[in-house]
């Protein structure tokens, strides 16, 4: 089929390539520029494992080309948007950038006779792709799709190939036809069903995964009290079929451009309805604060952060991808320039992000420099090259052997074999 995909960021780069490779002809319209050229010579503006490589292959095979003005999308059966919705000052979702789409859609398509699906594929409160269908009204054949997206950023395109489900709201029978004909080479559940329903299945999915990872991680607190093992709670309890083992991982909290903004948007579209989100509420509240109470804990185990010198290993908000939208990283240096410590830090990938905001930290490309004369170690995102250490080596570089894994994933054991102290989250 003809596709066309509004907003190449994660989402939409990630969409445009992995259908390309199923095999449609696809165009990518972006209104940066910059970002335009720079696919347009095969180079991917985001880090994403594999990304690149798939990028480079599907245009040299004539299915994906790129455009900066929705023109390119005249000859397209399928429209995806895929632009961002950014959280508000308030908290609610901000459509500006999805109703300026849906404007040039509007323009593109009012006059142009045939068939096609407008798909919305951008994460939108419940009612968006009614209001988006009323905007699009004079174009007659236009038939309004939700169908979210639940690809994770680190695994983005695997998870646009092989979806864990394909979920699709629409209103006709021609729409559902043609996202049959669209995903006919995709394997995945599928649910079927309205608008609001498909909207709000992302929505709760993102929150209940957030509310998972902060019933973890106050759980974590206690045990850091208690003397329990986090790690071994969790996995006890995984093992129950019901619960489940994903995402039941204690840290420094949740990241990204998602859980962050997602869960915010909800309860702000619950307190427009009237209806209280308590739990939902006390899940940001656990995540806001898990940062400084890790912080916190470093500080009683260092008897104070003044002209401590701290490495900072990991500040993306998760491993694999370049993305810094809402990273643990960001909070947890905040706190410790607060607490007067020097920083080092290392990324792979993200580090040139983190510095624009936070020129005081020294930045390293490497691990081991990074750790050179540290007072202590926090391991912020679990990157290979932030797990996979010579502690040997890692020991002699140090001034004091103090370890703090904020992800849970060092070897206990085995650092403390080599004289470290170490302290994880909630770990015994
Ligand atoms: N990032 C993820 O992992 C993820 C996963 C699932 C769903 N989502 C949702 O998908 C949507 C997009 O997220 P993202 O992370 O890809 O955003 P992003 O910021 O990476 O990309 C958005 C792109 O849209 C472009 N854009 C904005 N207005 C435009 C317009 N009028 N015409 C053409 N291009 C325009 C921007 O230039 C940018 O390149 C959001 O609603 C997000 O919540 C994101
Ligand atoms: O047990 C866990 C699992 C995750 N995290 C953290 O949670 C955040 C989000 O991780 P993940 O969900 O893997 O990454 P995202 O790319 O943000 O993906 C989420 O958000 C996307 C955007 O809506 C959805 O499409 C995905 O389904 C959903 O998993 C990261 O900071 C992780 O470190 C934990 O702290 N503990």
């Amino acid at each position: 089929m003809n596709v066309a995909v509004i907003g190449t960021g994660y989402v939409g780069l990630t969409t445009a390539v992995s259908l390309a490779l199923h095999g449609h002809q696809v165009v990518g319209i972006d209104v940066d520029r910059e970002k335009v050229t720079r696919l347009q010579q095969k180079k991917s503006p985001i880090y994403e494992p594999g990304l690149e490589d798939a990028l480079g292959q599907v245009i040299d095979q004539g299915r994906l080309r790129f455009d900066h003005t929705v023109n390119g999308a005249a000859e397209a059966t399928v429209l995806f948007i895929c632009v961002g919705t950014p959280e508000a000052d308030d908290g609610s979702a901000d459509l500006r950038f999805l109703h300026a789409a849906a404007e040039d859609v509007r323009n593109l398509y009012g006059q142009k006779p045939g068939k096609r699906a407008v798909v919305i594929k951008s994460t939108v409160p419940v009612g968006t792709g009614d209001r988006i269908a009323e905007q699009l009204k004079a174009c007659t054949e236009v038939h309004l799709v939700s169908n979210p997206e639940f690809l994770r950023e680190g695994s983005a395109l695997s998870d646009s190939l092989h979806p864990s489900r394909i979920v699709v709201g629409a209103d006709s029978p021609e729409a559902f036809e043609m996202m049959d004909q669209l995903y006919a080479n995709v394997s995945g559940h599928w649910v079927k069903t309205t608008r609001a329903n498909a909207e709000l299945i992302k929505y709760a999915s993102n929150a209940f995964l957030a509310t998972r990872i902060s019933f973890m991680n106050e759980l974590a607190r206690l045990s850091a009290v208690l003397g329990t093992d986090i790690d071994v709670i969790s996995r006890g309890m995984g093992l129950d079929s019901r619960i489940g083992p994903e995402f039941l991982r204690a840290g420094l909290g949740y990241g990204g451009s998602c859980f962050p903004k997602d869960t915010a948007a909800l309860l702000q579209v619950a307190k427009e309805k009237g209806v209280d989100l308590n739990i939902l509420q006390q899940v940001r509240e656990v995540n806001r604060t898990q940062p400084a109470w890790y912080v916190q804990l470093i500080r009683d185990k260092l008897q104070g952060l003044r002209e401590k010198r701290i490495a900072i290993l990991g500040l993306s908000f998760k491993p694999e991808t370049d993305d810094i939208r809402e990273a643990r990283s960001l909070s947890v240096i905040g706190h410790f320039l607060q607490e007067g410590a020097f920083l080092s830090a290392f990324d792979p990938v993200a580090a040139d992000a983190v510095a624009r905001l936070y020129p005081q930290v020294r930045f390293e490309t490497d691990v081991y420099e990074t750790l050179r004369g540290a007072d202590a170690a926090v391991l912020v995102t679990e990157w290979k090259a932030c797990i996979q250490i010579d502690w040997s080596k890692a020991k002699a570089l140090m001034a004091r052997p103090m370890l703090f894994d904020g992800r849970n994933v060092w070897p206990a054991d085995l650092v403390r074999q080599h004289g470290f102290v170490y302290t994880g989250v909630g770990r015994s």
